[in-house]
């Protein structure tokens, strides 16, 4: 039977809590603070039911999928409030640290910018799905309209399913990650079957109508009409096919504008998980770089970014994993600035040398608050101060956050150096 709960807050996954009669917390989708509500208890979850009284900030989705697809958790919430709660979020991840800080009101990104999406394909009863997996569920919800998508994207699911459509057996299933660049969409298909030779032909027509410039299948490339190119002039990026990339191209100006800004007026500065140089081939309009990254794919993308993008410095790349190996004290010596942009994991290991070290400033890029947190507490213990946390809603209507954090050295006696980048 339903029961009638007070929603008193939300989860940082953006589920309402609320307490059972019994005294029990539970956990309502798509509710939010002060309404009244009656849902199914089944554990810890509760199903909803029906809203007795909506919140006043309570609006309408934007997308006839929102409930049953797996993506977004928050289009029913009044953007204001929504933002805000995005800001909490970062305020209670450092809190939890013992870190009691400013926090910037969040960057905003707008609907329709997501240019990077990860599809799933599923063959089932012969017609070929593609979509996101539903929510709580590993069925596959084809999906007729997304709006956090870019239009290139969004207007071209039919064309991307019968690209896919050879290469995808009955019952199984494959990934499809789609890169809208300036030359076309970068498509790399991932678990499909292996192409034989009429499929190569057949995709070689497929996808050289003008909208792929490339096509991958399990890295290996299949079709490529024109380089996929991200311009951003004087700067080129080179995505790698399903390699990392940042999710919307707002978002990620306004990161590299903060980074850039955070590392202030001297060099040479080390950008730590590079990945393709998004960060490095700003900063190297001003400074010498040496760009550290794990994967040799990416190394090479930048490679390119270098001899391509006009009026950098000198940049220099080192192939590392930062996890196992990282940058010891003497290594980071000759550096006046560190940006640090690693995996949702953190960078724990990294962030307990960059602690022993005299680097000026540091700065921590994360799309996750909590381990962003945990390693800012290992630099203040080192003697950092925090002087600066953003948050970029770069993952808008989820729970997920992007944050840009600003160290600076305040351990007495500590004195900067300028040393010459070899
Ligand atoms: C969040 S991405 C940031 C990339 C880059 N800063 C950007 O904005 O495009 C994290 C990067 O860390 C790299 N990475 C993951 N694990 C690593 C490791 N153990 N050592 C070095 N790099 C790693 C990934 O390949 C990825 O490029």
């Amino acid at each position: 039977m339903a029961e009638t709960l007070t929603i008193t807050s939300l989860g940082h996954e953006g589920d309402g809590i609320a307490e059972t009669a019994s005294g029990q917390k539970v956990f309502v989708p798509f509710t939010l603070p002060g309404e009244v509500v009656t849902a199914e208890i089944e554990g810890e979850r509760g199903h909803l039911v029906s809203i007795v009284r909506p919140s006043p900030d309570r609006i309408d989705p934007a997308c006839k999928h929102f409930t049953v697809c797996g993506g977004c958790a928050l289009q029913h919430w009044a953007p204001e409030r929504y933002q805000a709660w995005k800001r909490e979020l970062v305020v209670h991840a450092f809190a939890q640290r013992g870190i009691e800080t400013e926090v910037d009101p969040v960057v905003p990104v707008a609907p329709h910018t997501r240019r990077r999406a990860v599809f799933t394909l599923a063959r089932d009863d012969k017609a070929l799905v593609l979509g996101f997996n539903k929510r709580d569920s590993h069925d596959v919800l084809a999906i007729e309209e997304c709006p956090l998508l870019v239009p290139e994207i969004e207007n071209r699911r039919d064309k991307l399913a019968a690209l896919a459509n050879r290469l995808v057996d009955q019952g199984k299933r494959a990934r499809m990650t789609v890169v809208s660049t300036d030359t076309g969409l970068d498509v790399s298909l991932e678990g499909a079957r292996k192409p034989g030779r009429a499929d190569y032909e057949a995709l070689g027509r497929a996808a050289t109508d003008g909208s792929i410039c490339r096509l991958t299948v399990d890295g290996a490339e299949i079709v490529m009409s024109r380089v996929p190119e991200l311009r951003n002039d004087p700067i080129v990026l080179y995505p790698s096919p399903g390699g990392f990339l940042q999710a919307t191209a707002p978002s990620e100006k306004s990161m590299a504008d903060l980074v850039d800004a955070a590392v202030g007026k001297s060099g040479p500065v080390l950008d730590l998980f590079s990945g393709i140089g998004t960060f490095t081939l700003k900063l190297a309009r001003r400074f010498p770089v040496l760009a550290v990254e794990g994967e040799a794919r990416l190394l090479q993308a930048l490679d390119r970014s270098m001899r391509f993008s006009k009026n950098i410095k000198a940049v220099t790349m080192r192939r590392r994993d930062l996890f196992l190996n990282p940058m010891a004290p003497p290594e980071l010596k000759p550096f006046q600035a560190v940006v640090f942009d690693p995996p949702r994991a953190g960078a724990k290991a990294q962030a307990e040398m960059l602690a022993k070290s005299a680097v000026p400033r540091i700065v921590g890029v994360s799309c996750n608050a909590a381990t962003l947190a945990r390693d800012a507490r290992i630099l203040i213990d080192g003697g950092y101060r925090l002087t600066r946390v953003t948050p970029v809603d770069q993952f808008l209507w989820s729970g997920h956050i992007e944050v840009v954090a600003t160290f600076e050295l305040a351990r007495k006696g500590s004195t900067t150096r300028r040393v010459k980048l070899s």
